[in-house]
């Protein structure tokens, strides 16, 4: 059903000048338009009024200002990156979503330090364009099939990040469309409330339309190791040990592997083994819980002799299960689109188009294995249904000016329950199932005051998100959504703020 006088709010915007065009939303969707009311998330569905498809800033910044100036209903505006947000982010019910892949006037400009992109465009793009110059962005996302703005609207983070921070703490210089509708360049001497409060800032602040995103030399080649561990606490502290070092891997993370029949099974077909007799003693294992180290090292060809000795004399100082340890050398690219492999392993089951119930949460370092012992061994019972990550990172390296709410400590773990449910299923795999052991895991925290935040975060009233950011936090994002998008037109799909912050006679300066 779509609002009342659908038409004529639409009509005025189909006067505008506009180089890119607008499509309705009609009752019948066609598979464009459905896009729109769609996320990775599959869980939930709001399909709006129409979606803008933007040829150029001007034209984001033009139906911005018409929607502000509008009288009531005021239409909600979403930006949509890739649409790879998880509860309907990216979605606006009966309103307008501006599909920022459209949005392809400047390309990709290389220049010797930094590259400039479209907001809209993709990691995968990002990379094969810097690549070209030698050249790669320092941080990334485990999946590259993302766009800029959406990723730096959460932070960005992968396994790189206990070096060089998120991606959000890589990035010089941003081009906003506030909820004005004013185009405003910002970098952390130029409008800086503006740029800091972007980034991280879950798309409440402006439409990221373009981004100067550091670079560095690209390497040709990673060795790509993995080993295993049967004791969390020795995990951790290998982990906590790489992390601490100057000189170690480029990339370090882990995961969980929780009561997999024939865990080396799965183990040998992606590696080669280096003692394949010894690896059958895992078999009689089963019901056990494994922590698999993943770590990477970067090189060229020439440096290999080089990367192998730095590399044996880490590894000589880390504990894990000796017979687990499994290397292979892969190309940059290959490595860093690793979860694309997934992505067309799990499609061509039908099992990528399926509700998608996450649970990302940022743990202080002192109650990680308080954490992992309620969560690995007594909540969940296995990882059949997706995989789960666990690693540490660097306080020290993420700018806490940002919109981003991390724990207070020095190192704080991501985990990552990256749950896949099976559709029309009633046990374990189902939707149902999975989110109530996410709910028994967000219960523990907070009944153990453990300090624990959410990454990806997904609130449903207001004062869920005031304790999400915390009373001084909360005031800065109050402030800002009053001075850069007073209406309350952007992102509405994160239910942070409901209603208009100012009437709209109140001055917004
Ligand atoms: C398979 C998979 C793997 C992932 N791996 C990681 C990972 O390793 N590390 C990590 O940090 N995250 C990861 N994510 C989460 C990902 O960072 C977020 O889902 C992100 O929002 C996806 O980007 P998108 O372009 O699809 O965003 P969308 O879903 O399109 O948008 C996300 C939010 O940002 C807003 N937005 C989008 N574009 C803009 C813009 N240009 N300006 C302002 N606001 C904008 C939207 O309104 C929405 O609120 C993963 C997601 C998936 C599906
Ligand atoms: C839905 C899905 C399938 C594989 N994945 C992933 N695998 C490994 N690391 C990941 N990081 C984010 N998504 C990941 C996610």
């Amino acid at each position: 059903k779509t609002l009342p006088n659908s038409h004529h709010i639409l009509s005025s915007f189909q006067k505008l000048p506009l180089d890119g065009h607008l499509s309705l939303e009609t009752t019948n969707n066609n598979y464009k338009n459905g896009h729109a009311s769609k996320d990775f998330g599959n869980i939930y569905h709001y399909p709006p009024l129409a979606v803008l498809h933007p040829k150029t800033v001007s034209d984001i910044s033009m139906t911005i200002k018409q929607v502000f100036e509008m009288d009531s209903p005021k239409l909600k505006v979403a930006a949509r990156g890739h649409g790879h947000s998880l509860q309907g982010q990216a979605q606006a019910h009966q309103g307008l979503v501006v599909n920022m892949e459209s949005l392809q006037e400047m390309g990709m400009v290389v220049h010797s330090g930094y590259v400039d992109v479209s907001g809209g465009e993709l990691w995968i793009n990002v990379l094969h364009e810097t690549l070209k110059h030698g050249l790669a962005p320092k941080s990334w996302t485990d999946y590259l099939h993302l766009s800029v703005g959406g990723t730096l609207s959460n932070a960005g983070i992968s396994g790189q990040a206990f070096r060089h921070g998120p991606q959000i703490n890589n990035i010089l210089q941003l081009q906003v469309v506030t909820g004005k509708g004013d185009v405003v360049t910002c970098s952390e001497n130029q409008n800086a409330d503006l740029f800091y409060g972007v980034l991280g800032g879950l798309g409440q602040f402006g439409i990221i339309t373009k981004a100067r995103i550091s670079l560095e030399p690209a390497p040709m080649k990673v060795k790509w190791i993995r080993m295993l561990y049967s004791e969390f606490s020795i995990f951790a502290r290998d982990q906590e040990h790489l992390i601490s070092l100057e000189d170690t891997f480029d990339y370090i993370e882990g995961f969980v592997i929780i009561n997999r029949t024939g865990i080396l099974n799965n183990w040998r077909s992606s590696f080669n083994p280096k003692d394949p007799i010894l690896a059958t003693q895992f078999d009689s294992d089963i019901g056990k819980t494994f922590y698999c180290l993943e770590v990477a090292k970067y090189f060229n060809p020439d440096q290999k002799e080089a990367m192998n000795e730095s590399v044996e004399q880490v590894l000589s100082e880390l504990r894990y299960i000796p017979s687990t340890l499994f290397q292979s050398e892969v190309s940059y690219v290959d490595f860093l689109d690793r979860v694309h492999v997934s992505e067309m392993k799990l499609r061509e089951k039908g099992l990528w188009e399926v509700p998608h119930p996450w649970l990302n949460l940022l743990i202080p370092r002192t109650r990680i294995h308080e954490f992992a012992h309620q969560v690995f061994h007594k909540i969940l019972v296995d990882t059949s249904n997706g995989p789960i990550l666990i690693y540490p990172v660097n306080q020290s390296r993420w700018n806490n000016k940002t919109s981003l709410v991390t724990p207070e400590e020095d190192v704080f773990y991501l985990v990552a329950l990256l749950s896949s449910a099976v559709p029309y299923s009633r046990g374990k795999d189902s939707l149902e199932y999975i989110m109530r052991q996410h709910r028994r895991i967000i219960e523990f925290c907070e009944r153990t005051k453990m300090g624990v935040n959410q990454y990806l975060p997904h609130y449903t009233s207001r004062e869920e998100w005031e304790e999400h950011f915390g009373i001084s936090r909360w005031e800065v994002m109050v402030r800002r959504k009053s001075q850069y998008d007073p209406m309350a037109l952007l992102a509405p799909g994160h239910r942070i703020f409901q209603n208009p912050m100012l009437s709209s006679t109140e001055s917004c300066d």
